[in-house]
């Protein structure tokens, strides 16, 4: 599989995609926010600083939305960004929206 695919298949196939890195506070924040909030949505976390893919998904990433920072969000398969833009999006009550809407 493709690294586009490996991609495109988990954000299209996963209520919440998080591309993260284990070391990283604001990955942790992010996911800290969504176990606490939405315990029973169970993202699909990549790691990746512990995958050997790593480089090369977050290129892909940085390709497909602009951004190379992580975490890298998504809600129903709709691109949230980063920390800052999912916790804004939580406060404006819309995160729990995209996920309602993704049940
Ligand atoms: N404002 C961003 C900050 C994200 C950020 O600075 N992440 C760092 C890791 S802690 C990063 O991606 N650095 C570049 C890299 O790891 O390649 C957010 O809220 O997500």
């Amino acid at each position: 599989m493709s690294i586009k695919q490996l991609v495109d298949d988990s954000i299209s196939s996963n209520k919440v995609a998080i591309f993260s890195k284990s070391y990283c506070p604001y990955c942790k924040k992010v996911k800290k926010l969504f176990a606490e909030e939405f315990p029973n949505v169970e993202p699909k976390i990549y790691e990746l600083d512990e995958l050997d893919d790593g480089s090369a998904i977050q290129d892909y990433l940085y390709q497909k939305t602009g951004q190379r920072t992580v975490p890298n969000v998504f809600v129903a398969s709709k691109h949230i960004g980063g920390n800052d833009d999912t916790q804004g999006l939580f406060k404006q009550g819309e995160l729990k929206k995209l996920i309602i809407g993704a049940a």
